[in-house]
């Protein structure tokens, strides 16, 4: 009766059963093993099963292949090898010793099908995650890097967003084994992304070029970019399976990112001044009371800077409002342009700004900054047709020895700005007496000098 069974049932099971010597090489498979690992019965036999297994589990079987020697039944053990057509299959494994035959026996069950399915919904909760957890998009794209990578060969990963201005696609986010970095591309050069965006038909776009995997970011406004794989072996490349996963992942990578952009941005309209995009007072105070924290922390000091523009209100007088928040722009743009990258420049509202040096270098340190602006402020500014000279008055304030909080900072900086503002009026005020300006209602413009002058 055994032998009958094991004749004419043996192959007719979907489970792989196999018998191997104590040192692991087979004596025997059946047909549902070439079927789950590739590899007939005379390719197998005599071999080695260690060879087969995928590196990474070979200590663990090894291990398991003793107990089973030392007579346990073993039972839900899980591994992976390496089919013979290089992919990876995962199968869950029942095994006994069998003394008699001096053999152990294994039944092998495929759970690739399973385990994929397990990884990918473990891939979209982590995805959604990092869209929840990540800082910015970059740091978005490398979470999504090694999620993919769980799953697909992704050593070659781009993130195209698209640039609907240029009518281009940029990579957002690349990683290249072999340090290929192409820059953007249009799609009007590449019909296979052409076809990925919904521009081209297949018929127009022919095959994507070998080795590449390529699924489009989808949104109910249509595609905004693409997520794209690169084989290091375009012969072995990816199977129409694989392109199905992608295709998945992408829609949710998709909506990730515009859950973030959406993020980012109402942050950004949260935490920047609307005029000058510069920090608002209610960020700057944040990172002015975190900076004060970390210097307390490191025992030691910061520099701060409090600026306002000198007679501003004029502008605003003489040549409207719209001129001087073009003015307000450009002060920001140059304020950007002189301070160094490290500090943090923000506006407080009006005509005031702020500048945190955090890398504090000692109170020298603020005071050459301090005139690098006043150097800086030399140079007209040229809004529209008018040419402008406005002067900031600047004050300082040192942690710890003007304060010991934010607040306390900002009071003595603003203070110190005013005692300069006042000591420049008080020195302006015999030329404007001499001239018959104090006093009287005197054209803006004429005012003015020589604080702003306008083209003529
Ligand atoms: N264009 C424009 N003006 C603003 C804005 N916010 C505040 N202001 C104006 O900026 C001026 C600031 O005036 P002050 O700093 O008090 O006065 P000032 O003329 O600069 O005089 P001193 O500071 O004493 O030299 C006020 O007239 C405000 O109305 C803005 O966003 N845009």
């Amino acid at each position: 009766m055994r032998g009958f069974v094991s004749e004419n049932f043996l192959d007719l099971l979907l489970d792989a059963v196999c018998a191997v010597t104590p040192s692991g090489d087979f004596v025997f498979v059946n047909a549902a093993f070439e079927r789950i690992f590739g590899y007939g019965t005379q390719e197998v036999v005599g071999r080695n099963m260690m060879e087969f297994v995928h590196p990474h589990d070979r200590a663990p079987t090894l291990e398991a292949a003793r107990r089973v020697m030392q007579g346990h039944l073993q039972l839900h053990f899980e591994n992976r090898y390496i089919r013979k057509d290089g992919g990876v299959v995962h199968v869950r494994w029942t095994a006994q010793w069998v003394e008699s035959a001096g053999l152990r026996v294994a039944v092998a069950h495929d759970i690739t099908e399973l385990h994929q399915s397990r990884a990918l919904q473990a891939a979209l909760y982590a995805i959604s995650e990092a869209a929840h957890t990540a800082q910015d998009l970059f740091s978005l794209f490398e979470s999504v890097h090694g999620i993919v990578g769980t799953l697909l060969d992704a050593r070659n990963f781009a993130v195209l967003l698209f640039d609907d201005a240029k009518q281009l696609l940029h990579p957002a986010y690349q990683v290249d084994v072999m340090g290929r970095a192409p820059g953007p591309v249009s799609p009007a050069d590449a019909p296979w992304l052409a076809r990925l965006l919904g521009q081209a038909s297949a018929e127009e776009a022919g095959d994507s070029p070998p080795g590449l995997l390529a699924a489009a970011l989808p949104t109910q406004d249509g595609p905004i970019g693409a997520l794209v794989l690169r084989s290091e072996d375009p012969e072995k490349g990816y199977g129409a399976a694989d392109a199905e996963l992608l295709h998945f992942i992408a829609s949710q990578v998709a909506t990730a990112i515009e859950r973030k952009r959406l993020h980012v941005g109402l942050q950004t309209l949260a935490q920047r001044d609307q005029l000058t995009q510069l920090l608002n007072r209610r960020s700057f105070v944040e990172r002015l009371s975190a900076a004060v924290r970390a210097a307390q922390e490191r025992d030691s000091e910061l520099s701060l800077l409090f600026l306002d523009l000198d007679e501003f209100k004029r502008v605003n007088d003489s040549m409207g409002h719209a001129m001087g928040d073009r003015l307000l722009q450009s002060v920001a743009d140059r304020l950007g342009a002189t301070v160094r990258s490290a500090d943090v420049l923000a506006r407080l509202g009006g005509d005031e700004f702020v500048v945190l040096l955090e890398q504090d270098i000692g109170g020298r340190g603020a005071y050459l900054l301090s005139s690098r602006i006043e150097q800086a402020f030399i140079q007209p500014f040229v809004v529209g047709d008018a040419t402008l000279v406005v002067r900031p008055s600047i004050g300082a304030a040192r942690f710890p020895a003007d304060g010991r909080d934010a607040e306390e900072l900002l009071g003595h900086a603003d203070a110190a700005m005013y005692g300069v503002k006042r000591q420049r009026a008080a020195s302006r005020e015999p030329a404007a007496r001499e001239q018959g300006r104090l006093g009287q209602s005197t054209p803006a413009s004429a005012a003015a000098e020589p604080f702003y002058r306008s083209a003529d």
